[in-house]
This record gives structure tokens, C-alpha cells and sequence, in this order.
């Protein structure tokens, strides 16, 4: 079959056509390790197109040319090139593959700490990993690694196995998976010989060609019926595999298969026949091998010649047992300190992930604390600002109304004079003042002439217009310092500082001309004259005592309004001209 099959992939395919090619490749991993034959031919095949080959393909060739010396337990030649693939091919797929032989060449050359801290690796990266031929590769020596006797974690490996089971639909996955899943139960002691489990699982491995793994669960089982007291059932299942095991020519099953009968006979008292397939199991590995078959077969030799009653014989096997028997448990002890020591590493490393993780926990926890106090901090300061810009608006508006107020409360509203209590506050202040600076001061009450006309002719605004006209034509005559005050109804106060009478009487000639000559036109356009009449009273004889000036101002003005008005009048104790009389007397009231 397998050359038959050779042949048609040599005679139908052209040096350029690169398909074939892959199938190859795939051929020869299907025929791993059940037909060894066919699989040496594909590889010979494969390595005489090698230059059809992708530089993938390249790489897949070279991991299926380490089968052969693992194989044969030349792990050095391998590992190179198991490397190589693993750190250069890129090919994720491969990688795991390359992992899974490395993982076995390192347990069989016994460096057991890189085996099971390659096979944590292996496990790590499997995920990311899609390709059936990896999983089941990978998997297999994980699980293989598991069920070793010495670290005993055969529930894990039960658990990958049937996630292999679920994952790997092709018969050889099944296969594969069975029978892990199996010697997974049998080595928890879950399962006994009778259990239909070895049937299923070794008919799975046969429909799908997988001789090799049909024939590893056939030897447990063989094991298991020995265990169970069913020796003779155990020689009966051995002979009838016999044929193929020593067909396929596994070193490790052929040497398994005669130790296996060697017990089984022993345990049925036929010391012989256990002595020769001893001694067959023995010669198939030689006396040195590391397989566990070697300590099997002595011991099986020493108990026999000790049955038989030869001593010498049976002291001598049995050395060679107890030599085997101590290098074993030494091995298990070797096994299991490895995968302590990767489990510690492993745990260690997850340990220090998650310590980092946490302190990074914490890192994002205190900036994101430290984000939000800045936030509330940038809150706080723009609801201070808020704060503090509506105190100062609000300020801005109660000093702005505050001096509203205390302008309106100061002044008169219509002729913007000061009013009546506030004139005589100020200036009986300034007298005060200038009374101790003996400064000289005149106060001058002025009373618009026949002011009733006007509002009678033409109406009360035009009243005010006038008297708003009036105060502004005043206050024009006036000083900074001096101050104009409306009394009352059409009559205004002025107090000019600094002023003699002589002075005094001036300004107020000034502000009396300044009404009479300027005309008051009204909203509604007419025209219209207005006098006053004023009465002047000096500090300098009237006293800085405003009451007292103002007597003697309204006094003089009585006389300028008895002596017919628009003139000015001079207090009589003054050193001055008591009237001065207008230029125009009769003032007509409209222009
Ligand atoms: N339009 C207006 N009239 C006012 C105001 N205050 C007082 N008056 C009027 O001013 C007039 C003053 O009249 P009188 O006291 O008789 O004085 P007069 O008409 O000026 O006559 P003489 O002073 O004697 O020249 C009254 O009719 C008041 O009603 C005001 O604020 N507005």
C-alpha cells in the first residue's frame, strides 16, 4: 500500500506542479509513527523535490526528519533542528509540533525540568493555534507527560483529554484522545480491565490506522489484567497483538510486550517461559536502557531462578533489579522535583502577574483619584470664580445703586441741583471751613420772576424745562468749588467761596444778566424769557453762620422783589451798594 501509494505521487507529479507536493507532506504525517516504512519512503520522496519546496514547506521537512532519530533515541541530532523551527520557521502551527518532539526528546535524554517547562509553554501558546495536527500532537505529549506515574495529575490529564476528545473530530484525534482519556482513568485506578472503554478506544486507534496507540492501551491493559489476577487473559490478549507489535517493530512495545508475558507467565508459575521472555526483553533494549521494561525483566529472572531454587542465579538478577529498581526511583524522584519545581516557577510567575496587575490596579486607580480631584479641584476653582465674579458684579451693583441713591438723596431730581437739605448740609461745612481758613463767602438766594405765568401760560412741563434751563444756565456762572442748591418751587441757593462781597455781588449781577438775556425754548418750540430776582449776603458782615446768611439773603431778596424784580439786592449791612437795578427791568416773559 505504501508503495503503491509512492509511486503514484512520483509518476503523476510534475517537477513544477507544487501540489502534490503538500500532499506529501500531509501523507508523511499521517504515516507517522504507525507505518514507519511508508513514512521513510515519503520523506526520501520529499527530499528529492526538496527544491519545489516553499520555504515553509522547507520547514515542515525538516520536522519531519527528526522523527526518525527521536525515534531511534538519537535526541541530539534532533534538537538543533527542533530549535531552529521553533525560535525561525515563523509558522505558529509548526512551532507547537517542533515544541511537542522537543518536549519528548528532552524527557527521554531525562532533562526533565526543560520537558515540563516546554510543555507549560507549549500549553500557553496552544490557543493560539488553530491547526487539528498541533493540537493532537501537543496535547498528546502534555497529557503523556501528566500521566507519569511520578507526578500522578491524572485528573488534569483526564480534563485535556476530553477537551481533545471534543476539539479533534478526525478518527486519529479520536483515537489519540480515547486512549489518553483511558490510561488516564486506568492509572487513577477508575477503571478496570473489563471496563468497555479499552474496546472502544482500540477500535477507534484500528479503524483509523493508528496501530501504535491501540497497541500502547492493549499493553496497559495487559498490565491491568495481571494486576487483577486474569495472568491467563493477559497471555491470551498478548499473544493475539504479538504478530503486529513485533510487525511495527517499536522498540519500546516489543520490549514491553515479552516483559508483559514474562510477568504473566511468572504470575501463573511457569518460571521457564517467564525466564525466556525476560531474557527476549532484556536483549530487545538492552541490559542499559532506560525503559522501565529492564527492571520488569531482572526482576522477573530473579524470582524465577528463586522458584526454580537457584540461588546464585536468582542473587545475581536480583542485583541487577535492585540496581535497575534504585535508578528508577531516582528517576521518579528526578520527575517529580521538575515539575515541582516548573509548577513553582509557573505559580511564582502568575503570582508576580497578578501582583503586577493589582499594583497596576492601584496605579490606574490613584490617577484616575488623581483625574478626579483635578476635575473637582478645576470645578472648585471655576465655581470660586463664579463666586467671586457674581460678589464682585454684585458689589458693582450695590455701590453703583448706593451712589444713585445717595445722588438722588443729595440732589433734585428735575434741575440736578443739590436739594434743599443737602445744600444747607454742604454748606454750612464749607462755612464752617472757610470761616477757620478766613476765607471770605457770599450766599445768593435766587427766585425766578413771576415763574406762576409760565406754568399757567404754558403748561407744568414747561415749567420745568424752564427751571431745568434755569439751574443749567446758573450753574454755568459757576465754580467747581461754589455750590447751587434748589431751595424749593422756583428758588435756588448758591454759595461761592473765597468770594468778597464786592465779588460776590458781580457773580451774582453775572448769573442774573446770563437768565435774563438767554432764551428758554420749549418742546413745543416756543421761545420764552425768564428773570430772577436775587438777594446777596456776605460772610463778612452777615457772619459765617448760615442761618444768619440766609436771613440776610432772603431779606435782600424781599427787596428785589418789592423793588420789581430782576435785580439784585445787596444785604443792607454790606459795604456795598444795597440795590443794583438791571439793565431791563420789565422783562417781557416771552420773546
Ligand atoms: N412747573 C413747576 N412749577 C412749580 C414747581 N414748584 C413750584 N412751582 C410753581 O411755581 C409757582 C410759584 O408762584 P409764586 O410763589 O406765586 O411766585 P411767582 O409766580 O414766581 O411770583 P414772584 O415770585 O412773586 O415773582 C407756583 O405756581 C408753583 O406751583 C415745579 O417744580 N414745577
Amino acid at each position: 500500500m505504501a508503495v503503491f501509494l509512492l509511486c503514484t505521487a512520483k509518476a503523476g507529479v510534475p517537477s513544477t506542479d507544487a501540489a502534490p507536493v503538500t500532499a506529501w507532506l500531509t501523507q508523511a504525517d499521517d504515516a507517522w509513527p504507525d507505518d514507519a516504512f511508508r513514512f521513510r519512503h515519503i520523506l526520501a520522496q520529499l527530499h528529492q523535490h526538496e527544491d519545489q519546496l516553499s520555504a515553509a514547506q522547507r520547514w515542515h521537512l525538516r520536522l519531519l526528519d527528526t522523527r526518525l532519530p527521536v525515534d531511534e533515541g538519537d535526541y541530539v541530532k534532533a534538537e538543533a533542528a527542533l530549535y531552529d523551527i521553533i525560535d525561525h520557521s515563523g509558522d505558529e502551527s509548526l512551532s507547537i509540533r517542533a515544541m511537542a518532539a522537543l518536549i519528548r526528546d528532552k524527557f527521554f535524554s531525562r532533562d526533565y525540568v526543560s520537558a515540563y517547562a516546554l510543555a507549560n509553554t507549549l500549553m500557553a501558546e496552544l490557543p493560539k493555534v488553530a491547526d487539528p495536527q498541533a493540537h493532537l500532537e501537543g496535547m498528546n505529549q502534555v497529557i503523556q507527560m501528566l500521566n507519569q506515574e511520578a507526578v500522578g495529575q491524572y485528573d488534569l490529564a483526564l480534563d485535556y483529554a476530553q477537551q481533545m476528545k471534543t476539539s479533534l473530530t478526525s478518527s486519529r484525534g479520536q483515537c489519540y484522545a480515547d486512549v489518553l482519556e483511558t490510561q488516564s482513568l486506568l492509572y487513577a485506578g477508575k477503571v478496570i480491565s473489563t471496563d468497555p472503554a479499552f474496546q472502544v478506544a482500540t477500535s477507534i486507534c484500528l479503524t483509523a490506522g493508528a496501530h501504535r496507540q491501540a497497541n500502547a492501551l492493549r499493553l496497559d491493559l495487559a498490565s491491568e489484567m495481571i494486576d487483577e489476577g486474569h495472568a491467563d487473559q493477559a497471555i491470551a490478549l498478548l499473544h493475539s497483538i504479538a504478530p503486529e507489535i513485533q510487525g511495527i517493530g517499536y522498540t519500546p512495545h516489543v520490549a514491553s510486550l515479552l516483559v508483559t508475558l514474562a510477568q504473566a507467565y511468572l504470575r501463573l508459575g511457569d518460571a521457564p517461559k517467564a525466564r525466556k521472555f525476560a531474557q527476549d526483553s532484556i536483549a530487545i533494549t538492552g541490559p542499559d536502557s532506560s525503559l522501565w521494561t529492564v527492571q520488569a525483566a531482572y526482576e522477573v529472572l530473579y524470582k524465577a531462578e528463586k522458584k526454580e531454587g537457584h540461588d546464585t542465579a536468582a542473587l545475581n538478577y536480583y542485583e541487577k533489579y535492585g540496581a535497575q529498581k534504585t535508578a528508577a526511583m531516582d528517576n521518579a524522584r528526578a520527575i517529580a522535583l521538575a515539575y515541582q519545581t516548573v509548577r513553582q516557577q509557573v505559580l511564582s510567575e502568575k503570582m508576580k502577574a497578578e501582583a503586577l496587575g493589582k499594583e497596576n490596579k492601584i496605579l490606574q486607580l490613584s490617577q484616575a483619584l488623581a483625574n478626579q480631584a483635578q476635575k473637582s479641584s478645576q470645578l472648585f476653582n471655576a465655581l470660586l470664580l463664579a463666586v467671586i465674579a457674581f460678589f464682585v458684579l454684585a458689589m458693582l451693583w450695590l455701590w453703583r445703586s448706593w451712589r444713585r441713591f445717595r445722588w438722588m438723596a443729595r440732589h433734585d431730581g428735575l434741575t440736578r441741583a443739590y436739594n434743599r437739605e443737602h445744600f444747607f448740609v454742604e454748606a454750612g461745612r464749607t462755612l464752617r471751613h472757610l470761616h477757620k481758613a478766613r476765607v471770605d463767602a457770599c450766599l445768593i438766594v435766587l427766585d425766578l420772576d413771576h415763574f406762576k405765568r409760565i406754568n399757567d401760560t404754558h403748561g407744568h412741563a414747561a415749567g420745568d424745562q424752564v427751571l431745568r434751563s434755569a439751574a443749567a444756565i446758573i450753574g454755568r456762572e459757576l465754580r467747581p468749588t461754589d455750590l447751587l442748591g434748589r431751595l424749593g418751587g422756583e428758588e435756588f441757593g448758591i454759595l461761592i467761596s473765597g468770594c468778597s462781597c464786592d465779588q460776590g455781588l458781580e457773580v451774582a449781577n453775572r448769573i442774573r444778566n446770563a437768565l435774563a438775556t438767554t432764551p428758554v425754548t420749549l418742546d413745543s418750540q416756543v421761545t420764552v424769557m425768564v428773570s430772577a430776582s436775587l438777594g446777596l449776603a456776605c460772610a463778612t458782615s452777615s457772619g459765617y453762620m448760615l442761618r444768619l446768611l440766609l436771613i440776610d439773603a432772603d431779606a435782600a431778596l424781599y427787596r428785589a422783589k418789592e423793588g420789581g424784580r430782576n435785580q439784585v439786592v445787596v444785604d443792607s449791612r454790606a459795604e456795598v451798594p444795597s440795590v443794583v437795578p438791571s439793565d431791563d427791568r420789565q422783562l417781557p416773559l416771552d420773546a
